[in-house]
């Protein structure tokens, strides 16, 4: 059998560097550049996007828990600032591949075009019960963390517009209001992180995103950072 037929070319089988992504790179770059921000609507590659479904499809519920907030012995249980469930994404997960394989490329992508010096990536999936919402709040604060870029996709199919669950974006220098998201399948959104405040509305259904930090290097003494 001539196994090469089984692979079109220029599939998302070579997932090495498919220049179509190049496109949507340079989008987000030219966001970033201009506005410190950038939302795309329905723009996470089918094939990602599916993959993410399927690997939390495969999420226990019993393996999300509640996010703490803050770090170390500080984290506490605050529910009055974020109701979701999450889980941390493990790189090593089959169903992880196609997804830390883009967001690599894009952290490549970004790191030429914008000089960021990006060094890490982290993500977890968060569930959001009817009901639940994240309060207004900052995902880095400046000194105090090695998040630079905030990114977030949904895995909501046919959300409707009466249904709530916007993310509420910020600006950094008067606080109004820039714009809501809703969480529809495959939008992405891209933020600074010290920069822009953002909040997640209650939803009338389910609500399942993923949310991830691009971080530069914060290690001392030859102690490469920890993530999360
Ligand atoms: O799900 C969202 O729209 C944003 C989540 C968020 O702000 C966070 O996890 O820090
Ligand atoms: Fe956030």
């Amino acid at each position: 059998m001539e196994r090469t037929h089984l692979i079109p070319e220029n599939s998302d089988f070579n997932a090495a560097a498919p220049p179509e992504d190049d496109g949507l790179f340079e989008r987000i770059a030219c966001g970033l550049e201009d506005r410190g921000h950038v939302i795309l609507p329905a723009a996470l590659p089918e094939p990602i996007a599916a993959a993410l479904l399927q690997y939390l499809s495969q999420q226990e519920q019993d393996r999300f828990h509640r996010a703490r907030i803050g770090r170390g012995i500080e984290q506490t249980r605050n529910q009055f600032v974020r109701r979701d469930k999450i889980v941390w994404m493990d790189p090593a997960h089959p169903q992880a591949d196609a997804w830390f394989n883009w967001t690599d490329r894009l952290q490549r992508y970004l790191n030429r075009r914008l000089f960021l010096g990006l060094f890490s990536f982290e993500s977890h999936f968060a569930h959001y019960r009817p009901g639940d919402f994240y309060r207004k709040h900052l995902d880095a604060f400046r000194g105090e963390s090695n998040r630079v870029l905030s990114l977030v996709t949904y895995l909501n199919r046919g959300w409707e517009p009466d249904q709530g669950g916007e993310l509420v974006i910020y600006a950094p220098d008067d606080g109004a209001e820039i714009t809501r998201v809703m969480p529809t399948f495959g939008t992405l959104v891209i933020f600074l992180s010290e920069e822009f405040p953002h909040e997640v509305l209650a939803a009338e259904r389910d609500r399942y995103s993923v949310a991830g930090w691009f971080r530069v290097n914060g290690s001392i003494n030859r102690q490469i950072d920890p993530p999360r």
